[in-house]
């Protein structure tokens, strides 16, 4: 659906050349929830733009459905941008237009007649749960019934592609869950492929299918989004993926734990949600003759299943131990030893 090959964009700066986005290829399934996530100034936002052909790239293109929106310009360029919508962290509603006023703009440019406009109104404000504030302003509505407006006006046009701009950012946790809600259902229900840029990994652990992970303008780990919550490659990864799991308190219970279960080893397994059921413990237990302790678990869960974390202390004799570790490591669970008697 959406192809990027070997992107880059570079700006001239007063201290020379800065590249934003470094060599980018990826590619967006049709029907997918696709995330990006980087720090500030990672090159998301440059690349949002590249996507939806409001900056050019330097080098490399831009296709989506078929279509190159890098090399496009004037009435193709147009048309092409149909296809792809957008919403944003403050929203960018017209702030003298009621909401059905709002929604109702992109019909109005895009030449629909006036009965058609009010038919598709009326199925937008009922899809995205805005039923009753037809005729409020902006300034009347809470943050999330904004982004329920926003939401609402990029679709009025049937586009192929929604593009989010830390569409949640400006909301609260609350607030955030249910705009995050309303965007699965919709690519649910509309088969609408979602590309949205973040710097929250909740927002990616929430909805999104696949991830892409950018640092200083490169993706430097993609992957389903399971995948990357259970084996995060790279640091920066890692600390995404802590901001969900809690990493000082989970290192600190860690220390706690070692302390508590000094004998034996201790050991975390990290597993996916449907391999949960294997009874990997109880052969573990029935083989190799050795204690072990639930000493820790969690589940999270993610669009493509759940994954969960369990600490066990392993107890018994030396040599048993370390068969059953072995054991473990030929399970299809990853297996760290985070203690050592
Ligand atoms: N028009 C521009 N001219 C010069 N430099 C730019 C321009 N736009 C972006 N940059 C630079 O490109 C880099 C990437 O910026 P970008 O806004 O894409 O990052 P970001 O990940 O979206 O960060 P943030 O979340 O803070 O917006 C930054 O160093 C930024 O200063």
């Amino acid at each position: 659906m959406i192809q990027l090959q070997n992107l880059s964009k570079t700006f001239k700066t007063s201290n020379g050349q800065l590249i934003a986005v470094d060599d980018v290829t990826l590619t967006v399934e049709q029907g997918e929830i696709f995330g990006i996530i980087g720090y500030s100034g990672a090159g998301k936002s440059t690349l949002i733009r590249l996507l939806n052909g409001l900056e050019k790239p330097t080098s490399g293109s831009v296709t989506v459905n078929g279509q190159e929106i890098s090399s496009s310009s004037g009435q193709a360029l147009r048309s092409a941008r149909q296809k792809v919508s957008m919403i944003f962290q403050h929203f960018n509603l017209l702030w003298s237009r009621t909401v059905e006023d709002n929604i109702s703009f992109p019909l109005e440019i895009a030449g629909i007649s006036k009965t058609k406009r009010k038919e598709r109104v009326k199925e937008l404000i009922e899809l995205v749960g805005l039923t009753g504030k037809e005729k409020a302003y902006p300034s009347q509505l809470s943050g999330g019934q904004k982004q329920r407006v926003g939401i609402a006006r990029a679709l009025a046009n049937n586009p192929e592609v929604l593009l989010c701009d830390e569409a949640t950012s400006a909301l609260d946790p609350e607030t955030t869950d249910q705009i995050l809600e309303l965007l699965v259902d919709i690519n649910k229900r509309l088969g609408l492929t979602i590309a949205l840029i973040t710097h929250e990994m909740h927002v990616i652990r929430k909805i999104c299918h696949r991830v892409a992970v950018m640092e200083a303008g490169k993706v430097v780990e993609m992957g389903s989004v399971l995948e990357i919550f259970q084996t995060p490659q790279q640091d920066i990864t890692k600390r995404f993926v802590e901001q969900v799991n809690g990493p000082e308190e989970a290192s600190q219970t860690i220390a706690h734990l070692i302390e508590q279960y000094p004998s034996g080893k201790l050991v975390k397994l990290v597993f996916v949600g449907d391999r949960t059921e294997q009874p990997i413990l109880s052969r573990l237990i029935k083989k190799y003759q050795v204690e072990v302790n639930i000493v820790q678990g969690n589940i999270t869960q993610t669009q493509n299943g759940a994954y969960g974390t369990l600490y066990l202390q392993i107890d018994g004799a030396t040599l048993a131990i370390d068969e059953a570790i072995d054991y473990l490591h030929g399970q299809d669970v990853h297996t760290e030893v985070i203690s050592h008697d």
